[in-house]
C-alpha cells in the first residue's frame, strides 16, 4: 500500500500557484527524496503534507485516509515532522523538547513515565547529544538544535517521517550519522534534500521538482544525471561512483572553470 499519497495537489500564495497539480506516492518503508532548485516549492509541498497548509485543490492520503479527516493526535502517532519552522519562543530544556515527541502516546493529563524518559534519552544518545538533556534549547548551536529536533521525531516513534532538509546546519560527521539513524528506522520517509550526494546515498527513489511541478521520478541512478542537472538546476556535472558505497557520486563545476 502507498503509505503517503499526494493527489492532484494545488496550492497558491497571493494568487501565485506554488504547487501545480502534483501527484506522488511514497510506498511503505521506502526512503524517498525531493530535490529541486531554490523556490521551486519543496517546503510548500511538505507543509501541505504535514497540514501547516490546507490544499486549495486535491488531497493527501496517509494509509489511504485523507489527512483532513484524521484527528491531530492520530496524525501525530502516524507522522513525525522535522521542519524548517522551529522558532521556539520559550526556553524549554532539551529534555522538554524531546519529550514533546511522546505527546501522541499519552492522555491529556498524563505525566511522563520512566519509559517516556528512557525513550527520549535513547533518542538523544542516537543523535550524539546524551549530555545535553538539561541544556536550554535556545542556547544550542544551529546544528545541535537540528539534532534535538530529530531526536524529538525519533521519540515520536511514527511510521512515517517527513523531513525538510534534515542535514541543514550539520557538519559532515552528523550529516552521515543522522541520515544513518533515519535510514535505520526503516519507516516511510519523505525528505527534501539539497545535497545530491546525500540523496544518492540514502534514497530509494527521488522526485525532481521544478516550478511547482514534478518533472522527474526514479531511482538515484535514473534522475541524478548530467542532463537533468543541466536542465533543472542549470549546472554542469560529472557523474562517477563512490568507490566505498558504490552509489552515484556527483561533482559540479562552473561554466567559468578553465583548467590551466
Ligand atoms: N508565505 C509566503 N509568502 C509569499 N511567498 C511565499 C511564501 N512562502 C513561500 N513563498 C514562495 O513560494 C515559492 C516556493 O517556496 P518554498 O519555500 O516552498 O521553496 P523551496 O523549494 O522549499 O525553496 P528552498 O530550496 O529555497 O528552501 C518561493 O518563490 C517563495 O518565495
Amino acid at each position: 500500500m502507498d503509505r503517503l499519497e499526494v493527489s492532484d495537489l494545488e496550492f497558491s500564495i497571493d494568487d501565485k500557484k506554488i504547487i501545480d497539480n502534483i501527484n506522488l506516492c511514497v510506498k511503505e518503508n521506502k526512503f524517498v527524496g525531493l530535490i529541486g532548485p531554490n523556490g521551486c516549492g519543496k517546503s510548500t509541498l511538505l507543509k501541505n503534507i504535514y497540514r501547516l497548509y490546507k490544499p486549495h485543490k486535491g488531497a493527501i492520503y496517509l494509509n489511504g485516509t485523507n489527512i483532513e479527516k484524521i484527528k491531530n493526535k492520530e496524525i501525530a502517532k502516524n507522522m513525525s515532522v522535522v521542519s524548517q519552522e522551529n522558532n521556539h519562543q520559550f526556553d524549554f530544556t532539551v529534555k522538554e523538547i524531546v519529550l514533546m515527541g511522546r505527546y501522541a502516546h499519552k492522555g491529556l493529563l498524563d505525566s511522563n513515565t520512566e519509559k517516556d524518559e528512557e525513550i527520549a534519552f535513547d533518542s538523544l544518545e542516537r543523535v550524539g547529544l546524551k549530555d545535553f538533556y538539561d541544556r536550554s534549547f535556545l542556547s544550542l548551536s544551529g546544528g545541535e538544535k537540528q539534532r534535538v529536533l530529530i531526536a524529538r521525531a525519533l521519540t515520536q516513534n511514527a511510521k512515517t517521517i517527513i523531513l525538510d532538509e534534515p542535514t541543514n546546519h550539520l557538519d559532515i560527521k552528523y550529516q552521515l550519522q543522522i541520515m544513518d539513524v533515519i535510514k535505520s528506522l526503516k519507516v516511510t520517509t519523505f525528505a527534501a534534500i539539497h545535497d545530491f550526494n546525500i540523496a544518492s546515498n540514502y534514497c530509494d527513489y527521488i522526485y525532481v521538482m521544478e516550478k511547482g511541478k514534478i518533472k522527474y521520478f526514479g531511482t538515484p541512478e535514473k534522475v541524478l544525471t548530467k542532463k537533468i542537472f543541466e536542465e533543472v538546476f542549470g549546472v554542469k556535472s560529472h557523474i562517477s561512483k563512490n568507490p566505498f558505497t558504490n552509489k552515484i557520486h556527483i561533482s559540479f563545476y562552473s561554466d567559468c572553470y578553465n583548467p590551466v
